[in-house]
């Protein structure tokens, strides 16, 4: 006894009387119905669903007289991710498949979509879709990145004040002065050190001096714009790049930081503590070669302010 369909594989059907015989349409919907994927198609125009298999109607329901947006997204009109543009070129012959990856609404499932245009039954165009939820995958790529996000994050950030550390401002830091240059704004740089730093510790212990440290990295987050780059580079030494900004108003702010240092001492345990630090300013040269020498230059202007007995501002054109 031969099968009805031999490509399918399907068993024989008896040839006379008894179970009447297996159509191709039967054996393709076995097919269909029994693929752990979606499998649907769509008019391109009208976006109406004209056929969608087990998989597809067992998750969002029946297709009768629906569109794929409907049925498929929940929507009240196409979806504005639709990729039925991309799947016929200008001369409207088939482009070929586009393969990409989405987030059902409706599910949260995670799917990996194919999706062609064919001719149909009655010799239009149509989408054809073939979904795989890889949302398994996804989850694990997502973790993944959060993770490896997170862990950067850490590497960039200083422990003790939450500010940037030295590394991130020279990674960061690079990164502004370049822009800088491109587009030629202005960029200034201010540096300073804490004065007599090892009293603090010597006269109330370590922790009172990492107290401090905070409290100074408190008073740069609320006094630098989101666009500035505070970071603590050392022990007791921090600095602030100032995007487009000049030298006199880098000046400003570190003369601000140091009259709020004065103004808001530190309260450690029951002793108040008014730190104040030496200064340092600078800002970018035309040809200035790296951030290594724009700080170069504040450094030094940093120690004259030592110099001059601390708790002072000094500029390094
Ligand atoms: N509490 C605390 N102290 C630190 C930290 N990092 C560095 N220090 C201390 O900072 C002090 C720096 O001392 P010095 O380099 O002599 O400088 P200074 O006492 O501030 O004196 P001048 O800079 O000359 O005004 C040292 O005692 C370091 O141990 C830290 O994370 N926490």
């Amino acid at each position: 006894m031969k099968s009805a369909i031999p490509s399918l594989n399907l068993p024989a059907a008896p040839e006379a009387g008894g179970i009447s015989e297996v159509t191709p349409a039967e054996g393709l919907r076995a097919v269909l119905d029994n693929l752990d994927a979606l499998v649907y198609v769509s008019d391109l125009e009208t976006h109406d669903l004209l056929y969608m298999n087990a998989y597809g109607r067992k998750i969002w329901g029946s297709i009768d007289g629906r569109k794929c947006w409907e049925v498929l997204q929940d929507s009240a009109s196409p979806c504005d991710f639709c990729t039925n543009h991309l799947l016929i070129d200008a001369e409207g012959t088939p482009s070929p498949p586009h393969i990409w990856e989405f987030q059902n609404r409706l599910d949260q499932r995670w799917y990996q979509c194919r999706d062609q245009a064919i001719p149909w039954i009655d010799g239009r165009l149509v989408r054809l879709e073939i979904a795989t939820d890889i949302t398994e995958r996804k989850e694990m790529e997502l973790a993944l990145k959060e993770a490896h996000e997170k862990a950067r994050a850490a590497a960039l950030e200083d422990d003790l004040t939450g500010l940037r550390n030295r590394r991130a401002f020279f990674e960061l830091g690079n990164q502004l002065l370049k822009q800088s240059r491109r587009s030629g704004s202005p960029l200034a740089i201010i540096m300073f050190d804490l004065d007599y730093f090892k009293k603090i510790n010597d006269n109330h212990g370590h922790e009172a001096g990492d107290e401090v440290l905070r409290h100074i990295g408190q008073l740069l987050e609320s006094n630098v714009r989101e666009a500035d780059i505070a970071a603590r580079i050392g022990g007791e030494e921090f600095a602030i790049l100032l995007a487009d900004a000049h030298a006199v108003q880098a000046s400003e702010l570190a003369e601000r930081l140091l009259e709020l240092m004065q103004k808001t001492p530190v309260r450690y345990r029951d002793v108040r503590i008014r730190p104040t630090a030496s200064f340092g300013i600078s800002a970018l040269h035309p040809e200035e070669p790296d951030l290594k020498n724009l700080l170069a230059r504040a450094d030094n202007a940093m120690y004259q302010s030592k110099a001059l007995g601390r708790g002072r501002v000094r500029i390094k054109p």
